[in-house]
């Protein structure tokens, strides 16, 4: 059952000045009362036509400067990011009726960053990670077994490193907007929209 617990932010005076703490409050709790992965999101980038396309990545973490996912860097989103430089985000929490909705700039983050996500990934996805030339056609299930194997006997005893196709985005947003399911479709939009060095927060009609 759909729950509604922001009422009280109708009453309050003012959002934390910020939409990364808020995010990572929410986040922080969700991954404890969602049934589902929390961390699930749509990812929406566009062509250099500007044309749309969507998927799910994992959201990583939420630090000062954006929200962070990892990928293959030659995937078709990578392709589209490198030629329009721009992405959204969409994370809906069914259970406690939330969407959070980011927009901004892409950017890669640092090569020791992605090191070190890559290294707290099992064996088995690290491999993965070699083995797929995300997104290009791929003859057989096969031909993708094939390379996994000879991929575990390249790196057999030693650590796997990290493929330099592969690593992390960070989106750095322009906007950011808090969305609370409330009674009677009189839904709660919190935006936070990047103002100088800060944020100006405002509502909108849901
Ligand atoms: C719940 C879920 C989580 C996913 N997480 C990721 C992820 O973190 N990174 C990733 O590259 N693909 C992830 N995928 C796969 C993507 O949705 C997509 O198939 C893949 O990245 C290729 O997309 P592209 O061809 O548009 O580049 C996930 C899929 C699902 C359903």
């Amino acid at each position: 059952m759909t729950q509604f617990h922001h009422e009280h932010r109708f009453t309050m005076i003012t959002e934390p000045t910020d939409p990364f703490v808020l995010a990572r409050e929410l986040l922080e709790q969700r991954q404890t009362t969602e049934p589902t992965d929390a961390t699930a999101m749509t990812l929406a980038t566009a062509d250099a036509s500007g044309r749309p396309s969507a998927r799910m990545v994992l959201l990583k973490g939420i630090d000062d400067r954006g929200f962070v996912f990892f990928t293959n860097y030659e995937s078709r989103k990578s392709m589209d990011l490198a030629a329009n430089p721009f992405a959204a985000l969409c994370i809906h929490w069914a259970k406690a009726a939330e969407q959070i909705r980011v927009e901004g700039r892409i950017e890669r983050v640092s090569d020791a960053e992605s090191d070190a996500y890559f290294e707290t990934r099992g064996r088995g996805s690290q491999i993965g990670a070699w083995a797929s030339r995300q997104s290009a056609p791929l003859p057989s299930r096969e031909a993708l077994l094939d390379r996994v194997r000879e991929i575990e006997r390249r790196f057999e005893g030693r650590p796997v490193p990290r493929p330099e196709f592969w690593g992390g985005y960070r989106v750095v947003p322009e906007r950011v907007e808090f969305w609370y399911g409330q009674e009677n479709r009189l839904h709660d939009r919190v935006v936070y929209v990047r103002h100088g060095d800060g944020w100006r927060v405002e509502r909108l009609y849901p």
